[in-house]
């Protein structure tokens, strides 16, 4: 995260801006911009060397008034307490914006999970569990992975969870490996709902795939998932980047080659890729390409008040979180670029985690291909009002967002009588 820009910030500031056009008092909505809980923990652990390291910890609940607080687990060294509360409060108005009933939390360690071993992870992660035991749990609040985090790892959650209750709970996390209960579809749930996204903004503004340039910046989870699935309906993906720097081409980049490049590569990072006709830039240059789509899916603040300015894409559409800052919002509005809000963009994998929590508390399991027409209709439903709302009000589509956003839960507060 670059230190200047504190997201909580941003995220008071855009809540500030829906409640005003939406008419409510302060007090109306003051009790929005604190989270419910904030849970800080130490977690000891010992090392392979035989030593004991102590990592910072949290579990933050921002809401729960439309259902138990839902929201992923980050690995990360800039991991701190403003950004699990942005991020806390953004699953709040996820969940809302797409009508599903979760309230928003999320969780984070600060540590740097490429320099651990499998073991040291699993000890981390174990000890991490049990202290945040207390607060989460099927009714509660379920985590599921975010950035650092996967599959094995939400498995230990629940392995330990299970171990501290006496039995299997499967619905205590989600984004579980498939054998512990984890949802088909779920693993590219979150690039597929930035596909679809994509295909429905392009659609709005009357442009066609075939003839839709993208950039990708991020090839985690979400971003990879996202350049294979926009490659695959057409679009030509012409950058992509990580950590370690990102690859051009004006004709368009074989992404299947460059994810199965990846999958074999140990760290996962794009580094040392040659291909004729390719060309290395930097994470700068590939958010400054002149493309139809620009796909920011790795962390916070990417598009701020220094590059704003520079951002030539027609079109943002939002895999990360926060990765625009308040300022930058205002001058890419300014210039006539449309932004998909996170909050609507990358829903999908929340999305398909309350399908998985769903059949987890059923037992019972879906096929892939139902888990994606229903994610589908959830996301073109979505995507249909907060296109309507801005259209209606005249706002750029993030107001738009929030104006559901906001209304749902602020609604859902008042109905339960928790504040006078
Ligand atoms: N995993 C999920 O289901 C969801 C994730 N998100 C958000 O999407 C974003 C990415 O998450 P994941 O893909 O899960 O994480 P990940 O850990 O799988 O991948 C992160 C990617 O970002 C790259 N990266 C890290 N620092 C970078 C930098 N300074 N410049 C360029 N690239 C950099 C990494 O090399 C990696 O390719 C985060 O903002 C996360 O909160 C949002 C919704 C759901
Ligand atoms: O799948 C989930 O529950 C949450 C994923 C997540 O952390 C996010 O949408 O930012």
């Amino acid at each position: 995260m670059n230190s200047k820009y504190n997201p909580y910030d941003n995220v008071l500031s855009v809540v500030a801006n829906a409640a005003g056009i939406l008419g409510y008092s302060k007090s109306e909505y003051e009790a929005i911009n604190y989270p419910e809980r904030e849970l800080k923990v130490a977690v000891p652990v010992k090392m392979d060397d035989g030593s004991v390291q102590v990592f910072e910890g949290y579990r933050i609940q921002h809401s729960t008034s439309r259902g138990p607080a839902k929201g992923g687990i980050r690995y990360h060294q800039n991991v701190n307490l403003d950004e699990v509360k942005a991020l806390a409060a953004w699953m709040t108005f996820k969940c809302a914006v797409v009508n599903i009933p979760y309230g928003g939390g999320k969780g984070g360690i600060v540590c740097d999970p490429t320099k651990l071993s499998v073991g040291e992870l699993r000890r981390l992660t174990r000890r991490f569990t049990a202290m945040i035991a207390p607060i989460i749990g099927p009714d509660q609040d379920i985590p599921a992975p975010d950035v650092g985090t996967n599959a094995t790892v939400m498995g230990w959650i629940m392995d330990t969870y299970s171990m501290l209750k006496g039995h299997c709970v499967h619905g205590v996390v989600t984004g579980k490996p498939i054998e512990l209960g984890g949802a088909l579809g779920r693993g590219e749930a979150t690039g597929r709902g930035v596909m679809l996204t994509t295909l429905n903004i392009l659609k709005a503004m009357k442009q066609t795939p075939s003839d839709a340039t993208a950039a990708v910046q991020g090839m985690g989870n979400v971003g990879s998932v996202s350049a294979k699935l926009l490659h695959q309906q057409g679009i030509r993906v012409v950058a992509v980047s990580d950590v370690s720097g990102g690859l051009y081409c004006a004709d368009g980049l074989d992404i299947p080659d460059i994810i199965s490049y990846l999958s074999a590569k140990r760290g996962n990072t794009l580094d040392g890729y040659k291909r004729e006709g390719i060309r290395f830039i930097t994470n700068e240059e590939l958010l400054e390409l002149d493309v139809t789509v620009l796909v920011p899916a790795a962390l916070e603040n990417q598009i701020n008040e220094t590059n704003a300015d520079k951002i030539r894409a027609k079109i943002i559409v939002e895999g990360a979180n926060g990765p625009t800052t308040v300022e930058a919002d205002e001058i890419l509005n300014k210039k006539g670029i449309v932004v998909v809000p996170d909050i609507l963009a990358n829903a999908g994998g929340v999305v398909v985690s309350y399908f998985e929590w769903v059949q987890n508390i059923q037992s019972v399991s879906w096929s892939e291909e139902h888990v994606n027409e229903q994610l589908k209709e959830i996301m073109d439903r979505a995507f249909d009002s907060v296109w309507d709302i801005s259209q209606e009000k005249h706002t750029s589509l993030r107001t738009g967002a929030y104006l559901i956003a906001v209304k749902r839960v602020v609604d859902a507060k008042n109905m339960r009588g928790i504040w006078p």
